[in-house]
Protein backbone atom coordinates (compact mmCIF):
# COMPACT_ATOMS: atom_id res chain seq x y z
CA UNK A 1 0.00 0.00 0.00
CA UNK A 2 1.70 3.47 -0.91
CA UNK A 3 1.32 5.92 1.84
CA UNK A 4 2.96 8.93 0.32
CA UNK A 5 2.03 9.46 -3.43
CA UNK A 6 3.58 12.46 -5.64
CA UNK A 7 1.51 13.34 -8.89
CA UNK A 8 3.29 15.92 -10.72
CA UNK A 9 3.63 17.95 -7.53
CA UNK A 10 4.58 21.79 -8.04
CA UNK A 11 5.24 24.55 -6.52
CA UNK A 12 6.93 27.98 -7.43
CA UNK A 13 7.58 31.22 -4.96
CA UNK A 14 7.28 34.33 -6.81
CA UNK A 15 10.55 36.72 -5.25
CA UNK A 16 11.43 40.25 -6.15
CA UNK A 17 15.23 40.29 -7.00
CA UNK A 18 16.99 43.72 -7.38
CA UNK A 19 18.21 44.42 -11.11
CA UNK A 20 18.81 47.90 -10.27
CA UNK A 21 19.73 50.76 -7.31
CA UNK A 22 15.50 51.23 -7.01
CA UNK A 23 14.27 48.75 -9.66
CA UNK A 24 13.47 45.06 -8.83
CA UNK A 25 11.77 42.49 -10.99
CA UNK A 26 9.40 39.36 -10.26
CA UNK A 27 10.66 36.17 -10.72
CA UNK A 28 9.40 32.48 -10.90
CA UNK A 29 11.49 30.18 -8.85
CA UNK A 30 10.23 26.81 -9.28
CA UNK A 31 11.26 24.68 -5.87
CA UNK A 32 10.10 21.87 -6.56
CA UNK A 33 8.64 21.06 -10.42
CA UNK A 34 7.03 18.13 -11.16
CA UNK A 35 7.56 15.41 -8.49
CA UNK A 36 6.12 11.97 -8.90
CA UNK A 37 6.73 9.10 -6.61
CA UNK A 38 5.00 6.72 -4.24
CA UNK A 39 6.09 5.32 -1.00
CA UNK A 40 5.50 2.16 0.05
CA UNK A 41 4.33 1.39 3.64
CA UNK A 42 7.13 0.37 5.98
CA UNK A 43 9.67 2.18 3.61
CA UNK A 44 12.88 3.80 4.62
CA UNK A 45 13.55 6.23 1.95
CA UNK A 46 16.59 8.83 1.91
CA UNK A 47 15.77 12.23 0.43
CA UNK A 48 18.63 14.10 -0.44
CA UNK A 49 19.83 16.76 -2.65
CA UNK A 50 22.01 19.69 -3.00
CA UNK A 51 21.23 23.02 -1.19
CA UNK A 52 18.27 24.56 -2.42
CA UNK A 53 17.46 21.35 -4.45
CA UNK A 54 13.80 21.87 -2.94
CA UNK A 55 13.79 18.86 0.06
CA UNK A 56 12.31 21.28 2.46
CA UNK A 57 9.30 22.47 -0.13
CA UNK A 58 8.81 18.46 -0.95
CA UNK A 59 8.55 18.23 3.61
CA UNK A 60 6.16 21.32 4.07
CA UNK A 61 4.11 19.91 1.18
CA UNK A 62 3.60 16.56 2.67
CA UNK A 63 3.31 17.75 5.92
CA UNK A 64 0.37 20.53 4.57
CA UNK A 65 1.94 23.13 5.81
CA UNK A 66 2.53 24.35 2.06
CA UNK A 67 -0.06 24.43 -0.69
CA UNK A 68 1.27 22.65 -3.90
CA UNK A 69 1.06 25.10 -6.97
CA UNK A 70 -0.16 21.80 -9.01
CA UNK A 71 -0.01 18.09 -8.96
CA UNK A 72 -1.83 15.97 -6.86
CA UNK A 73 -0.60 14.45 -3.18
CA UNK A 74 -1.43 12.02 -0.94
CA UNK A 75 -0.26 10.77 2.75
CA UNK A 76 -1.74 8.23 4.48
CA UNK A 77 -4.72 8.66 2.58
CA UNK A 78 -5.46 11.92 2.90
CA UNK A 79 -4.09 15.27 1.48
CA UNK A 80 -1.76 17.38 3.44
CA UNK A 81 -3.56 20.72 2.78
CA UNK A 82 -7.16 20.39 3.10
CA UNK A 83 -6.92 17.51 6.13
CA UNK A 84 -4.10 19.07 8.45
CA UNK A 85 -5.88 17.89 11.53
CA UNK A 86 -6.37 14.69 10.15
CA UNK A 87 -2.73 13.93 8.84
CA UNK A 88 -1.50 15.49 12.03
CA UNK A 89 -1.99 12.14 13.85
CA UNK A 90 -1.30 10.25 10.93
CA UNK A 91 2.68 11.59 11.02
CA UNK A 92 5.45 12.62 13.49
CA UNK A 93 7.93 14.87 12.14
CA UNK A 94 11.59 15.67 13.24
CA UNK A 95 13.75 18.77 12.83
CA UNK A 96 17.09 18.44 13.19
CA UNK A 97 17.77 21.92 13.48
CA UNK A 98 14.52 22.73 15.78
CA UNK A 99 12.87 21.35 18.89
CA UNK A 100 8.95 20.64 19.37
CA UNK A 101 9.81 20.15 22.93
CA UNK A 102 9.07 22.60 25.22
CA UNK A 103 12.56 24.49 26.47
CA UNK A 104 11.70 25.53 29.78
CA UNK A 105 10.20 22.13 31.04
CA UNK A 106 11.30 18.65 32.26
CA UNK A 107 10.95 16.50 29.42
CA UNK A 108 8.08 14.39 30.92
CA UNK A 109 5.95 17.67 30.00
CA UNK A 110 6.53 18.38 26.72
CA UNK A 111 5.58 14.25 26.29
CA UNK A 112 2.52 14.72 28.92
CA UNK A 113 1.37 17.32 26.27
CA UNK A 114 1.69 14.84 23.07
CA UNK A 115 -0.46 12.63 24.94
CA UNK A 116 -3.39 15.58 25.47
CA UNK A 117 -3.01 16.86 22.07
CA UNK A 118 -3.20 13.44 19.92
CA UNK A 119 -5.39 11.70 22.84
CA UNK A 120 -3.24 8.65 23.01
CA UNK A 121 -5.14 6.35 25.22
CA UNK A 122 -3.35 5.55 28.41
CA UNK A 123 -2.08 2.32 28.20
CA UNK A 124 -0.68 2.67 24.34
CA UNK A 125 1.16 5.83 25.80
CA UNK A 126 2.67 4.28 28.54
CA UNK A 127 4.07 1.21 26.54
CA UNK A 128 5.40 3.54 23.48
CA UNK A 129 6.94 5.89 26.33
CA UNK A 130 8.84 2.85 28.29
CA UNK A 131 9.97 1.55 24.76
CA UNK A 132 11.22 4.94 23.68
CA UNK A 133 12.78 5.67 27.38
CA UNK A 134 14.72 2.22 27.15
CA UNK A 135 15.78 2.78 23.24
CA UNK A 136 16.77 6.35 23.72
CA UNK A 137 18.11 5.77 27.27
CA UNK A 138 16.12 8.72 28.67
CA UNK A 139 15.83 7.26 32.02
CA UNK A 140 17.30 9.79 33.65
CA UNK A 141 16.80 12.22 31.77
CA UNK A 142 12.73 12.77 31.73
CA UNK A 143 12.52 15.33 34.73
CA UNK A 144 15.28 17.59 33.28
CA UNK A 145 14.41 20.88 31.89
CA UNK A 146 15.02 20.63 27.70
CA UNK A 147 17.14 23.48 28.08
CA UNK A 148 19.69 21.72 29.89
CA UNK A 149 20.12 18.74 27.87
CA UNK A 150 22.90 18.23 25.59
CA UNK A 151 22.15 18.22 21.59
CA UNK A 152 22.00 14.55 21.79
CA UNK A 153 19.50 14.17 24.46
CA UNK A 154 17.30 16.67 22.81
CA UNK A 155 17.08 14.93 19.53
CA UNK A 156 16.15 11.87 21.28
CA UNK A 157 13.87 13.42 22.76
CA UNK A 158 12.58 14.83 19.84
CA UNK A 159 12.01 10.99 18.44
CA UNK A 160 10.15 9.94 21.54
CA UNK A 161 8.07 12.73 21.49
CA UNK A 162 7.30 12.42 17.43
CA UNK A 163 6.99 8.61 17.94
CA UNK A 164 4.18 8.59 21.52
CA UNK A 165 0.77 8.47 18.86
CA UNK A 166 1.71 6.08 16.62
CA UNK A 167 2.57 7.96 13.32
CA UNK A 168 2.20 5.77 10.55
CA UNK A 169 4.87 8.18 8.30
CA UNK A 170 8.05 9.96 10.14
CA UNK A 171 9.47 12.74 8.24
CA UNK A 172 12.98 13.47 9.39
CA UNK A 173 14.68 16.55 8.32
CA UNK A 174 18.57 15.94 9.39
CA UNK A 175 18.18 14.07 12.42
CA UNK A 176 21.84 13.51 13.34
CA UNK A 177 22.97 17.20 12.37
CA UNK A 178 25.78 18.16 15.16
CA UNK A 179 26.05 14.78 16.67
CA UNK A 180 29.07 13.11 17.83
CA UNK A 181 29.20 9.79 16.46
CA UNK A 182 28.00 7.62 19.53
CA UNK A 183 24.87 9.70 19.57
CA UNK A 184 24.96 9.57 15.91
CA UNK A 185 24.90 5.67 15.92
CA UNK A 186 22.16 5.40 18.94
CA UNK A 187 19.85 7.70 17.24
CA UNK A 188 20.68 5.66 13.42
CA UNK A 189 19.99 2.18 16.02
CA UNK A 190 16.60 3.43 17.38
CA UNK A 191 15.38 4.42 13.85
CA UNK A 192 15.90 1.18 12.41
CA UNK A 193 14.51 -0.98 15.58
CA UNK A 194 10.90 1.78 14.96
CA UNK A 195 10.94 1.08 11.06
CA UNK A 196 11.13 -2.78 11.72
CA UNK A 197 9.21 -3.06 15.05
CA UNK A 198 6.39 -0.95 13.89
CA UNK A 199 6.64 -1.02 10.51
CA UNK A 200 6.67 3.23 10.70
CA UNK A 201 7.58 4.57 6.75
CA UNK A 202 10.41 6.93 7.10
CA UNK A 203 11.35 9.69 4.70
CA UNK A 204 14.93 10.85 5.80
CA UNK A 205 16.33 14.12 4.77
CA UNK A 206 19.90 14.75 5.56
CA UNK A 207 23.29 15.54 3.82
CA UNK A 208 25.24 12.91 6.35
CA UNK A 209 25.42 9.95 4.06
CA UNK A 210 26.17 7.34 6.60
CA UNK A 211 22.41 7.81 8.19
CA UNK A 212 21.31 6.95 4.18
CA UNK A 213 24.06 4.31 4.07
CA UNK A 214 22.99 2.49 7.57
CA UNK A 215 18.86 3.28 7.47
CA UNK A 216 17.68 3.15 3.86
CA UNK A 217 16.89 0.72 1.27
CA UNK A 218 15.76 3.24 -1.39
CA UNK A 219 17.28 6.65 -1.94
CA UNK A 220 15.86 9.30 -3.65
CA UNK A 221 18.48 12.35 -5.55
CA UNK A 222 17.03 15.49 -6.12
CA UNK A 223 18.20 18.44 -7.86
CA UNK A 224 16.38 21.56 -8.99
CA UNK A 225 13.49 20.09 -8.20
CA UNK A 226 13.26 17.12 -9.73
CA UNK A 227 14.03 13.43 -9.10
CA UNK A 228 17.44 12.69 -11.07
CA UNK A 229 17.69 9.19 -9.16
CA UNK A 230 15.04 6.63 -7.17
CA UNK A 231 16.90 3.49 -6.30
CA UNK A 232 19.00 1.32 -4.28
CA UNK A 233 22.63 2.74 -2.62
CA UNK A 234 24.37 0.23 -5.12
CA UNK A 235 22.70 1.61 -8.68
CA UNK A 236 23.40 5.04 -7.48
CA UNK A 237 26.85 4.18 -8.52
CA UNK A 238 26.12 2.95 -11.84
CA UNK A 239 23.96 6.00 -12.49
CA UNK A 240 26.72 8.25 -11.04
CA UNK A 241 29.35 6.36 -13.16
CA UNK A 242 31.66 6.54 -10.49
CA UNK A 243 35.48 5.55 -10.60
CA UNK A 244 37.71 3.37 -8.60
CA UNK A 245 41.24 4.65 -8.26
CA UNK A 246 44.26 2.70 -8.56
CA UNK A 247 47.18 3.88 -5.87
CA UNK A 248 50.95 3.38 -7.22
CA UNK A 249 53.98 4.03 -5.60
CA UNK A 250 56.40 4.03 -8.58
CA UNK A 251 60.45 3.50 -7.82
CA UNK A 252 60.58 6.93 -8.13
CA UNK A 253 58.95 10.93 -8.53
CA UNK A 254 57.95 11.26 -12.30
CA UNK A 255 55.38 13.57 -14.17
CA UNK A 256 52.09 11.61 -14.52
CA UNK A 257 52.11 8.08 -16.23
CA UNK A 258 50.01 7.02 -19.17
CA UNK A 259 47.87 3.57 -19.24
CA UNK A 260 45.17 2.65 -21.88
CA UNK A 261 42.09 2.42 -19.57
CA UNK A 262 43.13 4.94 -16.80
CA UNK A 263 43.51 8.80 -16.03
CA UNK A 264 46.14 10.16 -13.28
CA UNK A 265 44.11 12.70 -11.24
CA UNK A 266 46.84 12.99 -8.86
CA UNK A 267 50.77 12.86 -8.60
CA UNK A 268 52.42 13.62 -4.96
CA UNK A 269 56.12 12.35 -5.52
CA UNK A 270 56.33 8.83 -6.49
CA UNK A 271 52.98 8.08 -5.59
CA UNK A 272 49.98 8.50 -7.95
CA UNK A 273 46.48 7.75 -8.02
CA UNK A 274 44.79 6.36 -11.38
CA UNK A 275 41.44 6.94 -11.96
CA UNK A 276 38.78 4.40 -14.02
CA UNK A 277 35.50 3.12 -14.76
CA UNK A 278 33.99 1.36 -11.15
CA UNK A 279 32.85 -1.47 -13.26
CA UNK A 280 35.83 -2.41 -14.89
CA UNK A 281 38.66 -5.00 -13.83
CA UNK A 282 41.63 -3.47 -12.55
CA UNK A 283 43.85 -5.97 -13.69
CA UNK A 284 44.96 -5.11 -16.89
CA UNK A 285 45.54 -1.34 -15.90
CA UNK A 286 47.70 -3.00 -12.81
CA UNK A 287 49.84 -4.94 -15.34
CA UNK A 288 50.24 -1.99 -17.96
CA UNK A 289 51.63 0.05 -15.19
CA UNK A 290 53.80 -2.82 -14.18
CA UNK A 291 54.93 -3.63 -17.45
CA UNK A 292 55.90 0.12 -18.21
CA UNK A 293 56.94 1.43 -15.04
CA UNK A 294 59.46 0.11 -11.84
CA UNK A 295 56.65 -0.29 -9.83
CA UNK A 296 57.27 -0.97 -5.15
CA UNK A 297 53.00 -0.75 -4.17
CA UNK A 298 49.82 -0.35 -4.92
CA UNK A 299 45.99 -0.63 -3.42
CA UNK A 300 42.69 0.00 -4.93
CA UNK A 301 40.29 2.02 -3.48
CA UNK A 302 36.54 2.00 -4.22
CA UNK A 303 34.62 5.16 -4.77
CA UNK A 304 32.89 7.08 -1.83
CA UNK A 305 29.21 7.25 -1.82
CA UNK A 306 29.79 11.18 -1.25
CA UNK A 307 32.02 12.16 -4.36
CA UNK A 308 29.51 8.91 -6.44
CA UNK A 309 26.89 12.01 -5.24
CA UNK A 310 28.62 15.34 -6.01
CA UNK A 311 29.37 13.97 -9.46
CA UNK A 312 25.74 13.59 -9.55
CA UNK A 313 24.95 17.02 -8.89
CA UNK A 314 27.72 18.48 -11.24
CA UNK A 315 26.33 16.57 -13.96
CA UNK A 316 22.66 17.95 -13.34
CA UNK A 317 23.96 21.29 -12.97
CA UNK A 318 26.32 21.32 -16.34
CA UNK A 319 23.54 19.14 -17.90
N1 LIG B 1 9.41 30.86 1.05
C1 LIG B 1 10.17 30.92 -0.04
N2 LIG B 1 10.16 32.02 -0.82
C2 LIG B 1 10.93 32.08 -1.93
N3 LIG B 1 11.74 31.09 -2.37
C3 LIG B 1 11.79 29.97 -1.62
C4 LIG B 1 11.00 29.82 -0.42
N4 LIG B 1 11.26 28.59 0.10
C5 LIG B 1 12.16 28.01 -0.73
N5 LIG B 1 12.47 28.82 -1.76
C6 LIG B 1 13.39 28.52 -2.86
O1 LIG B 1 13.05 27.26 -3.39
C7 LIG B 1 14.21 26.49 -3.72
C8 LIG B 1 14.19 25.16 -2.96
O2 LIG B 1 14.37 25.43 -1.56
P1 LIG B 1 14.32 24.28 -0.43
O3 LIG B 1 14.42 24.99 0.89
O4 LIG B 1 13.16 23.42 -0.67
O5 LIG B 1 15.67 23.48 -0.72
P2 LIG B 1 16.39 22.34 0.14
O6 LIG B 1 16.66 21.23 -0.82
O7 LIG B 1 15.61 22.03 1.35
O8 LIG B 1 17.77 23.02 0.54
P3 LIG B 1 18.69 22.87 1.88
O9 LIG B 1 19.46 21.59 1.74
O10 LIG B 1 19.58 24.07 1.77
O11 LIG B 1 17.78 22.92 3.07
C9 LIG B 1 15.40 27.39 -3.40
O12 LIG B 1 15.79 28.04 -4.59
C10 LIG B 1 14.84 28.36 -2.39
O13 LIG B 1 15.53 29.59 -2.46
Amino acid sequence: MALIELEDVRRTFTVRARTGRFSREKREVRAVDGLSFTVEAGECVGYIGPNGAGKSTTIKMLTGILVPSGGRLRVAGVDPARERVALARRIGVVFGQRTTLWWDLPLRDSFELARRIYRIPDRRYRENLDRCVELLDLDGLLDTPVRQLSLGQRMRGDLAAALLHDPQVLYLDEPTIGLDVVSKGRVREFLRAVNRERGTTVLLTTHDLTDIEQLCGRVMVIDHGRVVYDGGLDGLHEAGESERTLVVDLAESRAAIVVPGARVVKVEGPRQWLAFPAQESAAPIVAAVAARYPLVDLSVREPAIEDVIARMYTEVAIG
